[in-house]
């Protein structure tokens, strides 16, 4: 029996690349068991209800953190993210492990409700290297940019709080530590 921790928790500031990272490893090995969030932000181009995010209104988002139907949520740079809490715990309760790519508060709150949860930071080469990266996706406004920027340096400042850093300089090199680190057979 593996002692590696089941549940891993991928945070970082916006635009670092976590989802990148997470979608070539999901490439390779499938297996790996993303969970899907739910969220108030509008669907981006390309992105699909159920695949990417659960899309919900503020009245529906209401109700599921009313109805304890997520493990944990934020607020995000004018947005609210949650994390489905049954479809996480099934996973668990069934022994496989579980990857959850979300905010610093996210993550916190994991850290909280699951001590034993595997906390890992993606972090950027340089700031100009980050805001270059968040620039360049081309899906913000340059308010929002400047929100998601602002909450970039708090996430940055937090680093410390998790069990390890990986810098994501090559998205092929981050994805393979990154597999090593989820407890996949
Ligand atoms: N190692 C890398 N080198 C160069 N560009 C990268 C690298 N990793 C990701 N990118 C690019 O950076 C941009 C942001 O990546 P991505 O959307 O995956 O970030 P994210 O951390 O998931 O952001 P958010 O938290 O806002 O969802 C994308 O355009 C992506 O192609
Ligand atoms: N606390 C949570 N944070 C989440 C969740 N799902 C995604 N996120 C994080 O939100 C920001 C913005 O995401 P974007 O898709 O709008 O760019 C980013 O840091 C995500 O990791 C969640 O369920 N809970």
């Amino acid at each position: 029996m593996s002692e590696r921790p089941r549940l891993t928790v991928l945070s970082g500031p916006s635009g670092v690349g976590k989802s990148t990272v997470v979608a070539h490893m999901r490439k390779e090995h499938p297996e790996v068991w993303l969970s899907v969030s739910a969220t108030t932000r509008r669907p981006r181009p390309g992105e699909k209800h159920g695949v990417h995010y659960f899309f919900v209104t503020d009245e529906e988002m209401d109700k599921l953190i009313a109805n304890g139907e997520l493990l944990e949520w934020a607020e995000f740079a004018g947005n609210r993210y949650g994390t489905p809490r049954a479809a996480v715990l099934e996973r668990l309760e069934a022994g496989e492990p579980v990857l959850l790519e979300i905010d610093l508060q996210g993550a916190r709150q994991v850290r909280e409700s699951m001590a034993d949860a595997q906390l890992v930071f993606l972090a950027p080469p340089s700031w100009e290297e980050l805001v270059r990266r968040l620039t360049g996706r081309g899906t913000e406004a340059p308010e929002v940019i400047e929100r998601r920027l602002d909450a970039a340096k708090v996430e940055l400042a937090a680093e410390p709080e998790f069990d390890l850093t990986l810098v994501n300089t090559s998205v092929e090199d981050v994805a393979r530590e990154l597999l090593a680190l989820v407890d996949v057979v």
